[in-house]
């Protein structure tokens, strides 16, 4: 069997990062993967700043009880006049600070009238300034080629004045369903027939991932079927992943499909459970990802060892998430002679990590999928109970 830290770091490199590189308006950047490192066009503030509603002083003009009287109202935006010796500039949290200021007073600790402004406790020089340049400095790497653009990568890049950026072009993945047991959604179901559900779940796996689904097709197990659907998906896509028909049944066309068009596939036996029936091929130069068809396995191996590879050939420098660790709550015991990947939830408190399973572990539970907020590792042939500090992948961070 195949560890599964090795099954993963084969999977994170079985495909290319992307080579072609698109301009994206920022405001549709969230999502996209940087393709270039981007650099500081100005200094950040450009200018030294009030971080406060107050008055621009010089520190040596201040003296208790002393008056000093308004030179001028700055609003942000305008520009202040330097200020005169013994005065005070009324000023705005942004306003710009006058040449020859040092400090600023907010205006609750003084009181203006007509004669000026008192100052009501002695000023700490340097005060509620925020200086030219503290956030970022001109010419500075803002952000490395590789980077997954997410709110505050947006923020930065427009601080600094993009508009648009070169991003890669998304990568496209296509979807393969088998079974005959299977329908769509929305057609009246015969007896022995059940839903497709790893079709939609793949396709919104991948889209959260900021992948596009060129096609999610679904085949009949037959080789001419399969032929046909593997044709369009290697015409159209980065990366196909086909799902169910890979194990021992008497039905798995899909190797031999692959075969016929050229491919080389191996079928792997994961160390892991659920998912131990994973196969990687390279068709037409194209990776081939094929997930074991239990919908609790399918998302699992996605979530796990298919996202690494997609993050590859999206280009993003971060490919494998951080593993967290947190201590399993639970009446059961677990231990199994693969490592065993346990839906939880996790809850967060003054104590630590918590890791609750869910109470149905078996691999066709799909009621466990929307409930589920993680992944615990339970080492092969350990035992786990209660109390007892398991690694886990947080799916927050691991479907993204
Ligand atoms: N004799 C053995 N039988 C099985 C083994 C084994 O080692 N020896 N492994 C089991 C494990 S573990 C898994 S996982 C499955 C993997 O089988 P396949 O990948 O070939 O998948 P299928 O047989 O096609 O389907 C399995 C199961 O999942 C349902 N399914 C498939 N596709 C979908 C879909 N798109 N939407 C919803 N449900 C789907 C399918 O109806 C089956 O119930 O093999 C075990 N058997
Ligand atoms: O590997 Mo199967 O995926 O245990 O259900």
């Amino acid at each position: 069997m195949l560890e599964f830290d090795a099954a993963q770091s084969r999977l994170a490199a079985a495909g290319n990062p992307p080579s072609i590189a698109e301009v994206c308006p920022l405001a549709e950047a969230r999502g996209r993967v940087l393709a270039q490192t981007v650099f500081a066009t100005c200094d950040l503030p450009p200018a030294d700043n009030s971080a406060m509603d107050g008055y621009a002083i010089r520190h040596a003009d201040y003296a208790p009880g002393k008056r000093l009287p308004i030179q001028q109202r700055c609003f942000a935006g305008e520009t202040p006049q330097p200020l005169h010796a013994g005065k005070a500039i009324r000023l705005f949290t942004g306003s710009l600070i006058p040449e020859g200021a040092d400090t600023v007073v907010m205006q609750e600790d003084g009181n203006e009238n007509d004669d000026g402004f008192e100052i009501l406790h002695p000023p700490v020089q340097g005060a509620h300034l925020r200086r030219r340049g503290e956030d970022v400095l001109k010419g500075n790497q803002l952000l490395a080629k590789g980077r997954l653009i997410g709110p505050g990568e947006i923020a930065l890049l427009a601080s600094q004045g993009y508009a648009e950026i070169s991003v890669y072009a998304r990568l496209k993945i296509g979807v393969l369903t088998t079974g005959d047991e299977l329908l769509n959604p929305g057609q009246p179901r015969g007896d022995a027939q059940i839903y497709n559900s790893n079709g939609p779940m793949l396709t919104a796996l991948c889209q959260d991932m900021g992948a596009s689904v060129v096609h999610c097709l679904h085949a009949q197990d037959t080789a001419e079927s399969l032929r046909e659907a593997f044709t369009v998906l290697l015409a159209d896509c980065d990366l196909v992943l086909t799902v169910g028909g890979v194990s021992v049944g008497e039905k798995d066309l899909v190797k031999p499909t692959i075969e016929a068009l050229g491919g080389t596939l191996d079928l792997w036996r994961v160390c892991m459970k659920p998912g131990k029936p994973v196969a990687l091929a390279q068709v037409q130069g194209k990776p081939v990802v094929c997930l074991p068809g239990n919908p609790v396995s399918a998302f699992v191996v996605f979530s796990l060892l298919v996202t690494p590879l997609l993050r590859t050939m999206q280009g993003r420098t971060q490919v494998i998430p951080a593993v967290q660790y947190g201590c399993l709550s639970s009446d059961r015991r677990f231990k199994e002679n693969r490592d065993e990947f346990l839906r939880v939830r996790v809850a967060y408190s003054s104590r630590g990590v918590t890791l609750t399973p869910h109470p149905q572990q078996g691999s066709g539970i799909i009621s466990s999928l929307p409930w589920a907020g993680a992944l615990a590792r339970v080492a092969a042939n350990t035992e786990v109970h209660d109390g007892d500090t398991v690694a886990f992948y947080d799916l927050r961070h691991w479907l993204r």
